[in-house]
């Protein structure tokens, strides 16, 4: 896949997003050096001043079938600091009528999709997308999600036993609000979890929460042909996307 100017979110979009991120959560992050940079100077340097270390905006979204992954980052894979696992990730996502389940809100399988990937954001290593997969996931389900609305997946690692190859992570999908209205759905990988990721405020509707056990695999399956680090987190993002429409479409039908 190639990364052109269209293939990345607008700038205004972004900035929007992240400003309103940073008024409710008071987000501050570290900058790497960029890969982006070299073909988005004004993200480069907006993403300089707003401290944001990394941005993956995703299809998770009403019209995925026809929206394409979108990928940009600008953490720098070849340093060493890439290799070190990020402990926090958010994905804002518009969860639209495509996704209606049973019980006349938002479908169950697609709610523990979003928590599963942003789970996996906060527990993969930049440098290696593919290195941990989903052991077990348990999801709590607190109220139904409206149709039609904007969350937010919170997401943090708290335990890591990398002798053992265990890591364990904590999302919590939360009510947008006005937060991500204006913005396409993206996800952001954070150096420090938000302090939001762990407990509930008041100042927010917890839809659902989940806590996942990651393992590190230890034998990857075949892959056809070279993958970049690039195109395997595109994949990654785009079979978290495809499932959500796959869901998606079944449900529509028989309903
Ligand atoms: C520039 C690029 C940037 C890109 C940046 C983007 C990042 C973008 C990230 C997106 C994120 C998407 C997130 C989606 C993630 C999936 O959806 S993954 C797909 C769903 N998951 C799967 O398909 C996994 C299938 N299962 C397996 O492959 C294997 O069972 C596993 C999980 C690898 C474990 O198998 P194994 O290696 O044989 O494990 P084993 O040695 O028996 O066990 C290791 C340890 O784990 C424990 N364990 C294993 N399984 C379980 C279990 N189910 N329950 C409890 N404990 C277990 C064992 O008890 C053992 O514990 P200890 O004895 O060490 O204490």
């Amino acid at each position: 896949m190639a990364f052109t100017e269209d293939t990345l979110p607008s700038l205004e979009a972004w900035k929007c997003f992240v400003r309103r991120l940073e008024e409710r959560y008071g987000l501050r992050e570290v900058p790497r050096a960029s890969w982006l940079g070299a073909q988005r100077p004004d993200f480069l340097s907006h993403a300089l001043q707003q401290r944001v270390a990394y941005l993956l905006p995703a299809a998770v979204c009403d019209d995925l079938s026809q929206k394409e992954a979108r990928f940009c980052s600008i953490s720098d894979q070849s340093s060493t600091e890439a290799k070190v696992a990020v402990p926090g990730a958010i994905i804002a996502a518009y969860v639209g009528r495509n996704l209606q389940g049973p019980s006349g809100g938002v479908h169950g399988g697609a709610i523990a999709s979003l928590l599963d990937a942003s789970i996996g954001m906060a527990t993969n290593p930049r440098s290696d997308p593919d290195g941990y997969v989903t052991a077990q996931l348990v999801v709590n389900y607190r109220q139904i999600v409206p149709l039609g609305s904007y969350v937010l997946a919170l997401a943090y690692v708290h335990d890591r036993e990398p002798a053992r190859r265990k890591c364990y992570g904590m999302s919590r999908l939360v009510d947008a609000g006005a937060l991500a209205q204006s913005t396409d759905t993206c996800a952001l990988q954070l150096q420090r979890p938000l302090e939001a990721a762990r407990r509930d405020t008041a100042r927010e509707r917890v839809y659902a929460d989940a806590t996942a056990l990651f393992v590190r695999q230890r034998h990857r399956p075949e892959t056809h042909g070279e993958r970049s680090l690039q195109t395997a987190a595109v994949n990654r993002v785009e079979s978290v996307s495809g499932f959500l429409g796959a869901q998606a479409r079944p449900w529509r039908a028989s309903l």
